[in-house]
């Protein structure tokens, strides 16, 4: 699986410091995700993963700390530092009365990005598996995790280095999350890098190679999966999932 850490992270936050007027949400997050790397963030309501979120998205300005995207400050630079990244909300946001090949064309021609059908559309639609009879209906019919797929082909056309998901798979059965996740190694093998916030402790042992756990605004302990073969003990991690500040 290929997420040395001899590869400089494309998602680089140090020693982040955020706080909303008087309280302090984020105390020194350290995180940081390799080209070719998924790693699943994991905490409880309010530790801090959406305010993690909009720092790489360049909505805040961190108290002190270092974020970076490919080496870009998104506070500084938010339109660089978005233009390489791809955020797939909770609840995808597409043009319903479009199709999937509209909205996929109209969003490259949005971010000024080369947008040949043949070329470049369709090899994205084929590529996240969605069924060529929906390419041309109004995606306003379209399921969540099909509204998915669609999110991420657009990611893949754009060829961003970096995804940034929230909560994808909350609401998804057990088939949709497995295709979810597939769809998650699709971009994994084209070197993108992957931080999904996720309170989904099986999708997130299925498919991440780095677990972290936030609570309370830091990062208290991360976990990376072995070689091929080796996978996260889903007990255990649950054990520590539930009972933040104790080890399992
Ligand atoms: N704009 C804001 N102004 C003031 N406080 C905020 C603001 N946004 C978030 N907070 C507070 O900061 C803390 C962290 O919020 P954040 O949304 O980052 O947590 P989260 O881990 O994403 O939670 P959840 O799992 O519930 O979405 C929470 O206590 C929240 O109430």
């Amino acid at each position: 699986m290929p997420h040395s850490s001899a590869i400089a992270p494309a998602i680089e936050i140090r020693g982040l410091h955020h706080r909303y007027g008087a309280r302090e949400v984020l105390r020194g997050i350290d995180l940081q995700v390799a080209p070719g790397q998924i790693y699943a963030l994991l905490g409880g309501n309010g530790a801090g993963k959406s305010t993690t979120l909009n720092a790489l998205l360049g909505f805040l300005a961190p108290a002190s700390g270092t974020v970076r995207v490919c080496g870009i400050d998104p506070a500084a630079a938010p339109a660089e530092a978005r233009a390489r990244l791809a955020y797939v909300p909770e609840s995808v946001a597409l043009y319903d009365h479009l199709s999937a090949r509209e909205n996929i064309d109209y969003f490259l021609a949005l971010a000024g990005a080369e947008r040949g059908r043949s070329s470049v559309i369709d090899p994205a639609l084929e590529a996240v598996g969605l069924p060529g009879h929906a390419w041309d209906k109004r995606v306003g019919g379209f399921s969540k995790g099909m509204r998915q797929k669609v999110a991420i082909a657009l990611a893949l056309a754009r060829h961003v280095p970096v995804l940034l998901l929230d909560e994808p798979t909350s609401g998804l059965d057990p088939k949709a999350t497995l295709e979810f996740n597939a769809l998650l190694a699709t971009a994994r093998a084209r070197d993108v890098a992957i931080l999904m916030v996720t309170h989904d402790l099986l999708s997130a042992v299925d498919i991440a190679d780095r677990i972290g756990f936030l609570a309370e605004g830091r990062i208290e302990e991360e976990r990376t999966a072995g070689p091929t073969g080796e996978r996260f003990d889903l007990n255990a991690l649950h054990a520590r999932y539930a009972n933040p500040g104790v080890a399992a």
